[in-house]
């Protein structure tokens, strides 16, 4: 059994944490958010993330980076995108050579451009950091529902060390080296998503949905190539898999964002209601000046730019995409003449 440290204790931490001890790790949970420890500590349940799910009596909680450090055979960066810098810059100096992290948040920083691998890297350079995405919503792992990831991981072995300790019955991980693909098809798809959650806020049908995951992979897979991706992995769990869930799932906090925000509320108060992390809110810039750097052409994050900070309203928005200049479903496949 593995000796397994979260950092970041909102639902996906939470969710993972509980998963990993009542499959007998030793896990120890720390957060930056004093209140959120003392929540943990006094309820032994995240009340307002994860209302329900109890923590096994063996999850240690703490505020202490030390503790949390000290020892460990993996730590999970678990924390919003916002704060991946911020917390990594601070653990930096208390994590050993060598020390194999995994992130399990999904962003693009919006001043650098950085994926939160990148950041991991640059700030903890003596670190192994990997990542695990896929369809997954913190709601449904709690309750031991069938899902699978895939960790991506610039060794085979360590993918193979992370996979044991995260797979069960219940967690199919698959592994994967294509590291930039599992992150960007993780970062976009909360974008796509907001637009999904929009339309169906308009009242829109099944049909405008499946025009915007089915478009939205055609972005996502465009922008990923470009940056060096694989075309597999926009195909996979972490791309249309993921994309699928959070543009159809109850639970999914940037689809409902975006059904908010297609009701007619200001972004503000969309994000307000939802309460937790809505990270397409914090990507879609990046993702906006990633197309814009590489050349490629996303017609759905640009005009979802344009609703979330520009005040354009979701149902102009609708006939802005439908009647952009004719074009080819794939330019790139021609015509043999
Ligand atoms: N919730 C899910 O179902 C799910 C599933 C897969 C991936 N993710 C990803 O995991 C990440 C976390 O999502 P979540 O749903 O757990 O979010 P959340 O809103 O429930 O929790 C975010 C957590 O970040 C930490 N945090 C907040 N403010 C902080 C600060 N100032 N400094 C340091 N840490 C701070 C806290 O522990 C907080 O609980 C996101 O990137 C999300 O996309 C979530
Ligand atoms: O609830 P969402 O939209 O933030 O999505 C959470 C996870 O990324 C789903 O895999």
């Amino acid at each position: 059994m593995s000796k397994v440290s979260f950092l970041g204790a909102g639902s996906w931490g939470t969710a993972l944490a509980v998963m990993l001890a009542k499959h007998g790790h030793d896990v120890i949970v720390w957060s930056k958010v004093e209140a959120e420890v003392n929540m943990l500590k006094e309820n032994r349940e995240h009340k307002d993330r994860l209302p329900g799910v109890k923590l096994p009596d063996s999850i240690v909680i703490t505020s202490n980076l030390k503790e949390a450090l000290t020892d460990r055979d993996l730590v999970v960066f678990s924390v919003a995108s916002p704060f991946v810098r911020s917390v990594a810059k601070e653990v930096s100096a208390l994590i050993p050579e060598g020390q194999k992290i995994v992130n399990v948040a999904k962003g693009i920083e919006e001043t650098t451009l950085s994926t939160l691998r990148d950041i991991l890297v640059e700030e903890i350079p003596q670190a192994d950091v990997s990542v695990l995405s896929g369809p997954s919503h913190a709601e449904e792992v709690a309750i031991a529902m069938p899902t699978t990831v895939v960790v991506g991981s610039a060794s085979k072995a360590t993918a193979i060390y992370i996979q044991e300790i995260f797979m069960n019955e219940r967690f199919r991980v698959y592994i994967s080296p294509d590291i930039i693909g599992i992150e960007l098809g993780g970062s976009v798809k909360n974008v796509i998503a907001l637009a999904a959650g929009a339309c169906d806020g308009l009242g829109c049908g099944d049909n405008t949905k499946a025009a915007l995951i089915t478009r939205g992979i055609a972005e996502i897979t465009r922008l990923g190539t470009a940056m060096g991706a694989k075309k597999e992995t926009m195909g996979g769990l972490s791309g249309i898999g993921d994309l699928i869930v959070t543009c159809t799932s109850e639970h999914s906090r940037n689809h409902n964002a975006g059904y908010l925000i297609g009701k007619g509320y200001s972004v503000e108060d969309a994000l307000t209601e939802v309460k937790q992390v809505v990270e397409g809110v914090y990507s879609a810039k990046a993702v906006l000046k990633l197309a814009q750097k590489y050349q490629v052409s996303m017609p759905i994050v640009e005009t979802i730019c344009h609703v979330l900070f520009d005040g354009m309203k979701a149902v102009d928005a609708i006939t802005i995409l439908l009647t952009r200049d004719k074009c080819m479903e794939y330019p790139e496949l021609g015509w043999l003449e």
